[in-house]
């Protein structure tokens, strides 16, 4: 629940008609055939909505659990909200800096140091010189990477990646914070760690888009969920609901 009705009401992100289109065969024979075919862009064979006809507005401070099986678009729905993908139909707009788990993770250079990425990451967020050299000790201490701060990122585990990532997204100052499925990489003590660490930005007034399969996570987190189906919303309600009609939908 939201509690405060202040200025705050106002639609930190609001998303009207979102549609996104992708190829299914990208990548294979035909979508180089089709480069060079004109005709065969316009029929667009093999096309399809990964979301389509998606709305719903977030105030700041929800807390948003995505559910749905694989590939029913909620990867899609946050990297629309990250801004590292753009719809092809509607539009959303972000009033407020965005911390992605998994773009940060994916975007950090893996011939970098963790410190430069980590440096680099975090200016790009907007941080000054200061607060970076402030936070950085804390960033490593969290994600314990004290030995590996000047190895390569590449050459960490896909464990100690998704740490650092976290770790830096929890001490950005972005007032929207995007959590999703890679954080199962962690191991469980870590997880409990980032757990609390949620809990406490939750505290402070972040916003959170959690996609997560565990429903426990959910209820622990979220007070409002967003169901896609088929690349539709098919639901948007209190969590419990959302997740009651998820379980009704796709029995285990
Ligand atoms: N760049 C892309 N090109 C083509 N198809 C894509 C691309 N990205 C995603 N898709 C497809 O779009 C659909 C939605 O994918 P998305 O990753 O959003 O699903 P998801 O709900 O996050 O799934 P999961 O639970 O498995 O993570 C899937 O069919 C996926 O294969």
């Amino acid at each position: 629940m939201t509690g405060q009705t202040t200025a705050h009401d106002e639609a930190i992100i609001s998303a009207r008609d979102l549609g996104v289109r992708f190829r299914r065969n990208r990548g294979s024979r035909r979508s180089f055939k089709d480069l060079l075919s004109s005709r065969a862009r316009r029929s667009r064979p093999g096309e399809f909505w990964a979301l389509r006809g998606v709305s719903f507005e977030v105030r700041a401070g929800e807390a948003i659990g995505v559910v749905g099986r694989n590939g029913q678009g909620k990867s899609t729905l946050l990297k629309l909200v990250a801004g590292v993908l753009f719809p092809d139909e509607g539009r959303v707009r972000v009033r407020a800096g965005v911390a992605p788990l998994i773009e940060i993770t994916g975007g950090f250079v893996g011939d970098l140091t963790v410190r430069d990425n980590v440096q680099l990451a975090a200016g790009l967020h907007g941080l000054s010189r200061r607060q970076i050299a402030d936070r950085f000790d804390e960033i490593i201490a969290f994600a314990e990477a004290e030995e590996v701060v000047d190895t390569p990122f590449k050459h960490l585990s896909s464990g100690m990646k998704v740490r650092v990532a976290f770790s830096l997204i929890s001490q950005l100052d972005e007032p929207v914070l995007l959590v999703d499925e890679v954080l199962a990489v962690g191991d469980r003590a870590f997880r409990a760690k980032c757990y609390r660490r949620i809990e406490q930005l939750l505290a402070e007034g972040k916003t959170l888009f959690l996609v997560s399969h565990s429903e426990r996570d959910l209820r622990r987190f979220c007070s409002r969920g967003l169901y896609l189906d088929g690349g539709r919303l098919a639901l948007d309600g209190p969590i419990d609901e959302v997740l009651e009609r998820y379980n009704r939908d796709h029995p285990a």
